[in-house]
């Protein structure tokens, strides 16, 4: 078999089902299914079914040919074809293939194809689809991953009370039962793999066992504060001044007047705390945690400055405290650093609305709530998968989103990854959200 997808010490069943998705053969794929989880990988390539269905399209590599077409298809011109009958044909096949293509990713995600399983090359199927840039296959990616994490999470909400795994125990006797164990697992695993999605200033969620960035740990650590940027004890960028534009634009959209009342969560290196001083607020409360921010926050005289609460803490432990003062404001932004999406998710629905005026804001249409919108931004698919969850949960909550995209610039080329353990930000676009009640 020389087919790159597969590799020999793999079992024999697991590339049977590796062949049929790069086949897009369906019919294949449902008998060899009826016993295997969707999710096998070749021991080599690390592809699963929705890699080996989606890197087939890879131009140059036909997993379709067996020998023939391709000398029919060379034969066109020989047989007087011309050139744009040629091009015409290939491009008919070309979309045929990738609507074989997109029925069997569409089989596979029903099949319970788990969407952000990644291959030796450090890529999801999603990652492969857009380098490839094929859209359909690539939105079906995003599509499941938004699936996933809101199923997910929801799970996440009622797990099962202590003591109720003997019930697992007791059920692993029969066949069936150990399947439904099976799929707790596989459920577990995509719980940890898309809710530690991190929240700024690490990667996404594939670098397990990296505990640097553990909430606790980066509390702990030595900061140093370099020019424009923070780094924490392991290296890893908490804030860096790449963000200004990003910063500046946030702050626009939430105090588009002078005189609000605002709340900012996470200090930093004080780039949007100072934006929000220049708009002049009535008053402007900062939470911060960690000991050296607040030492620096001390020596830049922000504890001094007029109409500004400092409040030294973690912001979990402050915000039910403001909100049972009755505290309220026109604008709230928030951007922590070592925290994953389940605290963004439970500082919106649990504590915005309790927090944000609404009848505040810059027009008395109800005050305006932002955060730093860098979920799984080392990856593309996650940080597409990430808006779109983190949108549906605003809604649920009872906000509103609208998203302005920003460019950001060529951030290898400006030589800022230099001395950062790893790189938190590789896409083009950063979506900027600013989420309102909804009328
Ligand atoms: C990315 S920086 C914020 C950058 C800021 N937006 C700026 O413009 O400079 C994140 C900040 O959140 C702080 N932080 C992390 N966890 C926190 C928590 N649970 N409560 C409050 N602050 C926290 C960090 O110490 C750090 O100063």
């Amino acid at each position: 078999m020389d087919d790159p997808a597969f590799d020999t010490s793999t079992d024999l069943h697991t590339q049977s089902i590796l062949l049929a998705a790069a086949h897009h053969d369906i019919g294949a794929l449902r008998d060899l299914l009826r016993n295997t989880s969707a999710n096998v990988q070749d021991e080599e390539t690390g592809f699963t079914p929705l890699h080996a269905a989606i890197a087939a399209l890879e131009p140059g590599l036909d997993s379709h040919d067996d020998g023939d077409d391709g000398a029919g298809r060379n034969g066109a011109e020989v047989n007087g074809h011309t050139n744009g009958d040629v091009a015409h044909a290939e491009s008919e096949e070309r979309k045929m293939e990738v609507e074989a293509a997109v029925k069997t990713v569409r089989f596979l995600f029903e099949n319970g194809a788990i969407w952000n399983d990644l291959d030796a090359n450090g890529e999801t199927p999603g990652c492969i689809a857009h380098r490839l840039g094929l859209k359909e296959l690539y939105d079906l990616c995003v599509d499941a991953g938004v699936r996933a994490e809101l199923l997910l999470s929801r799970l996440d909400e009622y797990q099962p009370l202590d003591g109720d795994d003997s019930d697992y125990e007791e059920e692993d006797e029969g066949g069936q039962n150990r399947e439904e164990q099976e799929g707790e697992d596989e459920v577990s695993n995509i719980t940890e793999k898309v809710e530690e999605i991190a929240l700024h200033g690490e990667a996404a969620a594939t670098q397990p066992g990296d505990e640097s960035t553990a909430s606790a740990n980066y509390l702990a650590s030595n900061l140093t504060f370099q020019r424009n940027r923070i780094l924490d004890g392991a290296a890893n960028g908490v804030m860096m001044g790449w963000e200004t534009t990003l910063m500046r634009r946030s702050a626009e959209l939430l105090t588009p007047r002078e005189g609000l009342r605002v709340l900012n969560v996470g200090h930093g290196i004080g780039i949007i705390d100072a934006i929000f001083q220049e708009r002049r607020p009535t008053y402007h409360h900062i939470i911060e945690a960690h000991p050296d921010v607040l030492e620096q926050m001390k020596e830049g005289g922000w504890y001094d400055k007029p109409g500004v609460v400092v409040h030294q803490g973690r912001w979990q432990d402050i915000v039910p405290g403001l909100v049972e003062k009755g505290d309220l404001f026109d604008a709230i932004y928030f951007d922590t650093f070592a925290e994953d999406y389940r605290a963004l998710r439970e500082f919106f629905t649990e504590y915005v609305i309790g927090l944000l005026d609404p009848a505040g804001g810059p027009n008395g249409e109800g005050g305006r709530f932002g955060f730093f919108c860098g979920m799984g931004a080392d990856r593309q698919v996650c940080y597409d998968v990430y808006c779109k969850v983190v949108e549906m949960d605003l809604f649920e909550a009872g906000f509103d989103t609208e998203w302005e995209t920003i460019p950001v610039p060529d951030l290898d080329s400006e030589g800022e990854w230099e001395g950062v353990r790893r790189k938190y930000w590789v896409l083009k676009n950063y979506k900027l959200p600013t989420c309102s009640f909804i009328a």
